[in-house]
């Protein structure tokens, strides 16, 4: 049987020059790994639309969607990631955690202290060789 297709959204949040990173909750897939705030693209949603939605929920505040970063697949145990991330812009509200173990503001080049979820690891090197 083929693998089950996930396709999701993260936002490289960029104020001032420094990147919001969220951290994984302890539970749960991907547990405690760090990526880019998202999640799954809903039916009749475009990815833009998807992600606006997502940072609400999650992080109760507004942004712009930009250009595209990158688009890669990961396959995990439990199905293959299509993660397209996007470059943002905060517009209205301070993100507040909802779900997220944990966030941080780090320089590009800082990215890659984090241990980030493998979907997310050639989005980091873009952004930290932009
Ligand atoms: N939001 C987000 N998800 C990511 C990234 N990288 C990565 O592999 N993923 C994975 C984790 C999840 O399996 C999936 C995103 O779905 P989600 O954030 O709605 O995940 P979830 O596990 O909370 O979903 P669910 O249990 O509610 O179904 O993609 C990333 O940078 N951002």
């Amino acid at each position: 049987m083929s693998p089950k297709q996930i396709n999701v959204v993260g936002a490289v949040i960029d104020r001032g020059g420094r990147i919001l990173c969220a951290q994984r909750g302890p539970n749960g897939s991907l547990g405690g790994m760090w990526e880019f705030p998202g999640g799954k693209i809903e039916n009749g949603e475009s990815p833009r639309e998807a992600l606006i939605r997502e940072i609400d929920e999650e992080l109760r505040c507004e942004v712009v969607v930009g250009e595209e970063v990158t688009t890669t697949s990961h396959e995990y145990d439990f199905g293959v990631v299509t993660l397209t991330t996007f470059w943002c812009e905060l517009v209205a509200g301070t993100p507040t955690l909802t779900e997220h173990a944990e966030v941080r503001w780090l320089a590009p080049t800082e990215l890659d202290q984090l241990e980030w979820a493998p979907a997310d690891v050639p989005a980091v090197a873009i952004i930290g060789s932009a």
